[in-house]
């Protein structure tokens, strides 16, 4: 029975809740984002949806969404078998954990990370390692100036984008072409097309995992995880056997010494540390490699932009050397282009899920404590937002008066206490990434391969359609190509 004062939307009926309107704006929209970011048009920024078993709320406008993220009676993160499955059927990690447990791992976590470059400067150094290897890739790729390469673009960055976290988790570097971390990041990218944020068919009706473990995501779900514990576990068995408590090299290894102390709490584990490595590796590689799909694709649509770059970048660091963090505050317009790629992919996506901890108001509608709330982050590309053409890739948008300046309403990362934790690297990521690129490279439609299409592919986080793009070398001024790097 629907709760008094519950937050309107589509009918319920009885086992099926609200999902039958809900599949029916699905397959007209094509995502469950736009489905909701238009369930909201008729029924207003606070939606109240029942799926399967459980009650969920869809917040679709900035005013409710900040109201909610700054609620500490929403901090809570969902706990149902979806998201315990993921660890071992506990609640470990820092995505989906909260209160007291997730504030002291979040904590350390954080501190830690520090020691070894993590939003610090010697990540720069991390990062430009591996856009030398991306460039030289590319390179090799284009044997001559004139031809040029054909690359498919949408899972490129994946293996690159990991060794930035993992050289600091785990002190490790993976072969861009590691044949068995590329088919990890596949089943995972596989993984979120077929379930998306707020579950799959298997923990909305719980019984489905018996009966249909197959076509209720199940089976999907666990072996993709399993797969995804066993490459975490033999890290962590490497770790172990050549673990020395006076000389940590990384974050294991501080972990592991965290773990010898008498005094240590509670909330730490090995699995504990497993789950974090679970959680940063899921909630790093996915978002960022995505983000760089979008960027790639506005890029190509938008050859302006990526002559606009190209300029700023010819003119403040000039061909001889690969850019850094350090010149990002002179690279305004390649920063705008990292901000608004970070728009179109978070402006596709939902946050990560709340519970309400307790029965809590939000807009005049009851909460029922336990109830799943989502952030639809659709307000990054609507005009109602303040964003003029908001389907339109114009850095510029972010530059007044030769500044940076940030809309009150981009929220790509968030906000509140459970705000992203990754936010410094994944700007620093996608901001290399492109100057690196587009100071040696031209990207434009690959011939005989139709533009590439903005659409989203539905999922847990957006991603893009498969796509293939021309890759050129740039030439310096007297029509030469750059020596390599
Ligand atoms: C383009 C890149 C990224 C985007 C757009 C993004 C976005 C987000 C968003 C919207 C949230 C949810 C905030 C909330 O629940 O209120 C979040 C949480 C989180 N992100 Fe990211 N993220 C990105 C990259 C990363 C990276 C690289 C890491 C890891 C190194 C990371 C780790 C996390 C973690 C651990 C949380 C949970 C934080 C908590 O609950 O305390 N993210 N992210």
């Amino acid at each position: 029975k629907k709760p008094p004062n519950f937050p309107p939307g589509p009918t319920w009926w009885p086992i099926l809740g609200s999902c039958l309107e809900l599949q029916k704006v699905r397959k007209q929209t094509g995502t469950l984002q736009e489905a909701t970011a238009m369930l909201s048009k008729k029924y207003g920024p606070v939606i109240g949806l029942k799926v399967g078993k459980d009650l969920s709320v869809v917040v679709c406008s900035h005013k409710h969404i900040k109201k909610f993220l700054t609620e500490d009676n929403f901090n809570g993160r969902p706990h149902g078998i979806f998201y315990r499955y993921r660890t071992w059927g506990y609640r470990r990690g820092l995505l989906l954990t909260d209160r007291e447990f997730w504030h002291e791992q979040r904590k350390f976590v954080l501190r830690h990370l520090k020691e070894f470059g993590f939003g610090q400067r010697n990540m720069s150094a991390l990062i430009e390692e591996e856009v030398l290897t991306i460039v030289d890739t590319l390179e090799k790729k284009i044997k001559s100036q004139k031809s040029g390469a054909i690359v498919r673009m949408d899972d490129f960055f994946g293996i690159h984008v990991i060794n930035t976290l993992w050289t600091m988790m785990a002190g490790t570097r993976y072969n861009p072409n590691d044949v068995k971390l590329k088919s990890l990041q596949k089943l995972l990218t596989i993984l979120f097309t077929k379930i998306d944020i707020i579950g799959a068919m298997f923990s909305h009706f719980p019984f489905l995992r018996f009966v249909a473990p197959e076509y209720s995501g199940y089976n999907i779900y666990m072996d993709t995880h399993r797969r995804i514990w066993d490459f975490l576990d033999s890290e962590m068995e490497k770790h172990k056997q050549t673990f020395s408590p006076d000389n940590p090299r990384d974050f294991m290894d501080i972990y592991l010494k965290a773990l010898m102390s008498p005094t240590k709490k509670d909330s730490f584990s090995e699995k504990q540390l497993m789950a974090i490595c679970l959680d940063l590796f899921i909630a790093g590689s996915e978002t960022t490699n995505k983000t760089l799909g979008f960027a790639f694709i506005h890029l190509v649509l938008n050859p302006q932009v990526q002559t606009k770059c190209q300029e700023e970048i010819d003119r403040v660091i000039g061909r001889d050397r690969l850019p850094t963090l350090n010149d990002r505050s002179q690279l305004q317009y390649v920063e705008a282009t990292v901000l608004e790629a970070l728009r179109h992919f978070g402006g596709r996506a939902f946050a990560v899920p709340h519970r309400a901890l307790e029965d809590t108001y939000l807009d005049g509608y009851l909460i029922p404590k336990d109830t799943t709330i989502l952030a639809n982050l659709r307000i990054l590309l609507s005009e109602e937002s303040g964003f003029e053409e908001p389907e339109a890739f114009k850095p510029e948008r972010f530059i007044k008066d030769g500044r940076i300046e940030l809309p009150d309403n981009y929220i790509p990362f968030g906000y509140g206490k459970h705000r992203c934790l990754g936010e410094t690297l994944a700007k620093a990521n996608i901001f290399l990434i492109i100057a690196g690129l587009l100071q040696r490279f031209n990207f434009s439609v690959a011939p005989g391969h139709p533009p590439p299409s903005t659409e989203s592919v539905d999922g847990v986080t957006p991603g893009p359609q498969p796509f293939s793009v021309l890759v050129t070398a740039r030439l310096d001024n007297n029509n030469n190509k750059l020596p390599a790097v």
